[in-house]
C-alpha cells in the first residue's frame, strides 16, 4: 500500500486541486482525504506493507494520456519500438499512449491491431492502445474494416502522416466510423499546397531561403473536414493544429455544434519558425512551426477550450536521418521524455497556462473523447498516476534517454520540473527518473 502525504492533488475529473492524502492499495486508488492519521492508515493496510511518501511541495495527478505517439513497430525498430517507446512514456509521465498507425506495414487490419496490443502488454509499461489506419495500406482510397479492428482493440482511426486527399473517402470514413463510435483523427495537410516545403512559409523561410509550406495547406483541410463532420454527424479529431486560421475555424464549428475535438503539440506552443536554424533539424517537424502569432493563437485556443487536448506527436527518428541536410532530414520531434517538463517550464511557470488546465487537457479530456480508462484518480479506479516535482532539474543527456531517438531540441539543455514517481495500475514503474 502507498500513502502519499500532503501532496497537491490535481484531478480535473473530480474537480480537485488541493493538498490531500492519497492511499493506493491493490492497484487502485483507495481514498483521497484531507488528512489521515497513521493509525487510520495502518488499519486500512490490514497488514499489507506500507510505503509512505512525503508529497509536500509536489503534485500528484492522473497518469497522462497521449493520443498521438509514433512507436514505429512494426517495421522501423531502428527509430523506436513498442518497448522503448512505452518506457520513454512512463519516464515522461504518460501511463497511456495511443500508437499511430503509420508503421511499415501500416496498422490496417485486425491482426496488426492485436499485435500492437500484445507487444504493449508484453512490454508492461504504459498502456499501449492502437490506432488503426482509415484506409487500406494508408493509400487513401479503400476504407479498412473498422468494426473488426475495434473488436481487436483499436481505439480510433487515422492515416496520420498523410492527409486523406480524396474528400469522398474522408466523408465516407466519418460516416462509417459512426458505427464504431470512434473519432477519425485527421492529419490536415493539402498535399499540393504543401508541395515540397520544408518549413512554414513566411518571413523566416524567406530569410533562410527554404521552400515554405503555407498556413493554408493545413487550414483548407481543417475547413473541409469540419464541413464533412457537420454534414455526416461523424466524430472528428484534428491532430497537431498549428495555425491561427485553424483555431478560428474550430472555434466557429464548435459554436455550431460540430462533433470535433483538436489537439496541439508542445513544440507548437513553445517554439516558432524564427527559431529554426539551417543546421537544426531537431525543429523540422510536420506541421511546421508557425509564426509568433500562431503560437499565441494556439495558447489562447487551449486556454479557452477551442483546443481540447495536448498531445506529443512523439516522432522518433535515427540520428543518422536527422544528421542529413535540412532538406533531406525527416520531419519529427521525439518528445515523450521532455514534453511535460517543457510545458511546465515554458508555459506554466511563466503563467501562460495553469497546471490544472494542462492536466485536464492531457488526461481527463483524452479519456472522455476516446472512451479510455484512466485520466482520473477516482477511488476504485486503477492507480495510473504521476508524482511531479517542480524543483527537480535535469540535463537532457543522450545517455539518460530511454527512447531510441535523440531528435529533441532539448538535448544538452537543463530543464526543470519532472515526474519523479510514476505508477501504472498501482505498480511503480519510474522512480527518481529511472524506469524500473
Ligand atoms: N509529425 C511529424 O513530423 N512526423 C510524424 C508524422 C505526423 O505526425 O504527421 C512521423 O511519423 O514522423
Ligand atoms: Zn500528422
Amino acid at each position: 500500500m502507498w500513502w502519499l502525504k500532503d501532496v497537491w492533488v490535481i484531478d480535473p475529473s473530480q474537480k480537485i486541486s488541493a493538498s490531500r492524502d492519497v492511499l493506493v492499495k491493490g492497484g487502485q486508488v483507495l481514498e483521497i482525504s484531507s488528512s489521515l492519521t497513521e493509525k487510520e492508515v495502518l488499519e486500512k493496510a490490514q497488514g499489507e506493507s506500507l510505503e509512505t511518501i512525503n508529497g509536500k511541495g509536489k503534485f500528484l495527478f492522473p497518469g497522462l494520456i497521449d493520443v498521438h505517439t509514433h512507436l514505429r513497430e512494426p517495421g522501423q525498430e531502428d527509430k523506436e519500438d513498442i518497448l522503448s517507446g512505452s518506457r520513454a512514456a512512463v519516464r515522461g509521465g504518460f501511463t497511456t499512449i495511443m500508437a499511430m498507425a503509420n508503421t511499415q506495414p501500416p496498422i490496417d487490419n485486425r491482426a496488426l491491431i492485436e499485435f500492437v496490443c500484445r507487444q504493449g502488454e508484453r512490454a508492461g509499461y504504459a498502456h499501449v492502445l492502437p490506432i488503426g489506419t482509415v484506409t487500406k495500406g494508408m493509400l487513401g482510397s479503400e476504407l479498412v474494416e473498422m468494426a473488426d479492428m475495434k473488436e481487436g482493440g483499436a481505439v480510433a482511426f487515422s492515416d496520420d502522416g498523410k492527409n486523406i486527399q480524396n474528400s469522398e473517402v474522408m466523408r465516407l470514413a466519418l460516416e462509417y466510423a459512426k458505427l464504431t463510435g470512434f473519432p477519425i483523427i485527421s492529419h490536415c495537410e493539402d498535399k499540393d499546397l504543401a508541395g515540397e516545403g520544408l518549413m512554414r512559409r513566411g518571413v523566416a523561410s524567406g530569410r533562410m531561403g527554404l521552400r515554405g509550406i503555407p498556413a493554408s495547406a493545413e487550414s483548407v483541410i481543417v475547413a473541409r473536414d469540419l464541413i464533412l463532420a457537420e454534414e455526416t454527424g461523424g466524430k472528428l479529431h484534428l491532430a497537431h493544429i498549428s495555425t491561427t486560421e485553424s483555431v478560428e475555424l474550430i472555434r466557429k464549428a464548435k459554436a455550431r455544434g460540430v462533433d470535433v475535438t483538436a489537439e496541439v503539440n508542445p513544440h507548437h506552443l513553445i517554439f516558432c519558425d524564427e527559431e529554426i536554424g539551417i543546421t537544426d533539424t531537431a525543429l523540422k517537424v510536420n506541421p511546421p512551426l508557425g509564426s509568433r502569432g500562431d503560437r499565441e493563437a494556439l495558447i489562447e485556443g487551449l486556454r479557452d477550450g477551442t483546443i481540447d487536448m495536448i498531445a506529443t506527436d512523439h516522432a522518433p527518428h535515427t540520428q543518422a536521418e536527422k544528421a542529413r541536410p535540412f532538406a533531406e532530414a525527416p520531419f519529427g520531434i521525439a518528445s515523450l521524455e521532455t514534453a511535460l517538463s517543457a510545458v511546465w517550464q515554458y508555459l506554466v511557470l511563466p503563467g501562460r497556462l495553469s497546471l490544472d488546465r494542462v492536466i485536464e487537457a492531457w488526461s481527463d479530456t483524452p479519456a472522455q473523447r476516446f472512451g479510455l480508462p484512466g485520466g482520473s484518480l477516482k477511488p476504485g479506479t486503477l492507480a495510473d498516476m504521476v508524482l511531479f516535482d517542480p524543483d527537480f532539474s535535469e540535463v537532457i543527456e543522450s545517455a539518460k534517454l530511454v527512447s531510441k531517438a535523440r531528435n529533441t531540441p532539448f538535448l544538452e539543455k537543463t530543464m526543470q520540473g519532472f515526474p519523479v514517481m510514476v505508477w501504472v495500475e498501482g505498480r511503480l514503474v519510474q522512480r527518481d527518473r529511472t524506469v524500473i
